[in-house]
């Protein structure tokens, strides 16, 4: 079996294949760490270029009928939904997800999201004010050349959830995938242009941070989004205000997860595994603090530790298995120093471990107390702490005090009081008795240092697009002098 995933060319600028003129970004495949690909980084032309071509078609795109719009992105849903097998084992060797994950999860959810603009961006309407004789109007219009700045983990659904409802409201989009995972972002371009997207509406720059800054400082640009850790975000929500850009900000968390004693155990292990575990826990929404109360502490670990025994860890194009490696040696690295940091601070190790090589095993820590490290950092790996409380009022509390404000998530069979933790929980986006579900209807996306914007369901719209507002006169004007 062949691992080549060699790309016709490494960057895709005004409507074509193009070469990159920058240094060498060699993609290996997390599982062997062989490499299956080796391309090229923009350069500084090449990403001026592509902004330049963005600016060029942007307005005809925009002058375009919504539904006109609408058709491209839902042919191209239609060609992922075909494709989604081929598209899915190149998202497992671009990322070493498994393959059980990817057919499902990734490409699934990005033609998701190409279907719901689709569907939406006809109905996008203004307002009209009445003024008694004179009156108002309003317009929402596209901001003009968006930038889409993308993370390793789930390369091809960031590409997605950031072009859609760029593309549906009129803009165009330069899109810089993470250096770790530059395959996927390749093939949207290719098939966006199938379905019929004019040149330069949709460009794919690859490389490291100095090409994300190229483009974030680009004059053409009039947005950013940015999915990534709150460094960068930092950094690039700095950059973009120097041109006073739109930002929309996902940036990571340490989300709290809270389970009652009078929880449906089985759900509240269940939920727990899928908050922490899945995607070998490289998901930015993780309820990685999970708190648990008294009476329910010792059930709820003695289930999750014999339920994450039967997990099958390995080959992720293996179908059976459901927990691969982690994206790359530096990643896994950071993971066994957070792990290391987590016994020497006296958490006690209730199940996994460093692992081996690029696999780290579900790993759960008991005993852990709010000030270490593995309490407040996000280790962004499948590292679970649990931390032990008593009351109503100290869970809010403590799964507050913390910088992040992405998730949360509340299990409790006392719905009264799971809407009264939820509404005092610091975060955008909230779960009772279920975690770590994002359906394209509902708004995703952070509070505090966890971002700025939402992604997904209508919200997005207004994300990118700018109101205008008419004032129409209707009759004679009335001037002092
Ligand atoms: N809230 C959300 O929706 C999500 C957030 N994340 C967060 O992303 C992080 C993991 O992803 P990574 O790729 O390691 O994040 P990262 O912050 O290292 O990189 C993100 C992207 O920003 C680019 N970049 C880095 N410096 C830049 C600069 N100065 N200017 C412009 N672009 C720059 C990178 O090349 C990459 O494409 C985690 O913190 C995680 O929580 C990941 C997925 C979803």
């Amino acid at each position: 079996m062949s691992l080549n995933a060699q790309p016709a060319a490494s960057l895709f600028i005004d409507g074509r294949p193009v070469e990159g003129e920058g240094a060498l970004l060699p993609v290996h495949y997390p599982y062997t760490g062989e490499e299956i690909a080796s391309l090229r980084q923009a350069s500084a032309a090449q990403v001026a270029a592509a902004c330049r071509a963005a600016a060029r078609a942007q307005p005809a795109w925009a002058a375009l009928a919504p539904v006109e719009r609408a058709r491209v992105l839902s042919r191209a849903a239609a060609l992922i939904r075909e494709r989604n097998e081929e598209l899915s084992r190149l998202e497992t060797l671009d990322t070493g997800k498994p393959i059980q994950e990817t057919l499902v999860a990734d490409w699934e959810s990005g033609a998701q999201a190409l279907e719901f603009f689709a569907g939406l961006g006809p109905t996008v309407t203004g307002q009209m004010i009445p003024l008694g004789r004179d009156w108002a109007y309003t317009r929402r219009e596209a901001l003009g050349v968006c930038a889409g700045i993308g993370a390793w983990n789930y390369p091809s659904q960031i590409a997605c959830w950031k072009a859609a409802p760029a593309l549906i409201m009129g803009n165009a989009m330069v899109f810089k995938p993470s250096e770790e995972t530059p395959l996927g972002a390749l093939k949207l371009a290719g098939i966006l242009a199938e379905a019929g997207l004019p040149a330069g509406i949709f460009s794919v720059v690859q490389g490291r941070a100095e090409v994300g800054a190229a483009l974030v400082a680009d004059p053409h640009v009039a947005k950013v989004s940015l999915t990534g850790s709150v460094p960068t975000g930092r950094r690039v929500y700095a950059a973009a205000a120097e041109g006073m850009r739109h930002v929309t900000m996902e940036l990571g968390g340490k989300s709290p997860l809270i389970v009652f004693e009078d929880a449906e155990l089985e759900d509240a292990v269940g939920a727990a595994i899928l908050a922490n575990f899945y995607s070998s826990g490289q998901i930015c929404s993780n309820g990685t603090r999970v708190f648990l109360q008294d009476r329910i502490r010792q059930p709820f670990l003695d289930r999750l530790t014999e339920r994450l025994r039967q997990i099958r860890i390995g080959d992720p194009l293996d179908p059976d298995t459901q927990l691969g490696p982690i994206v790359s040696p530096a990643q896994a690295a950071q993971i066994r120093q957070a792990i290391a940091a987590g016994q020497a601070a006296g958490a006690r190790l209730v199940c996994g471990g460093a692992g081996e090589g690029a696999f780290v095993p579900p790993t759960v820590f008991a005993d852990a107390t709010d000030d270490m490290a593995i309490t407040r950092d996000e280790i962004f790996g499948p590292v679970m702490t649990t931390l032990a409380f008593e009351d109503e009022e100290e869970a809010i509390r403590r799964a507050n005090a913390t910088g992040f404000g992405l998730a949360a998530g509340v299990f409790t069979r006392d719905l009264a009081r799971a809407h009264r933790v939820v509404a005092r929980l610091e975060a955008g986006t909230c779960w009772i008795n279920a975690y770590n579900l994002t359906p394209v209807e509902m708004p995703f996306g952070g509070t505090k240092l966890s971002g700025i914007g939402r992604e997904n369901s209508a919200a997005a719209i207004e994300h990118y697009s700018q109101l205008k507002s008419v004032y129409v006169g209707m009759g004679a004007v009335e001037a002092p002098y």
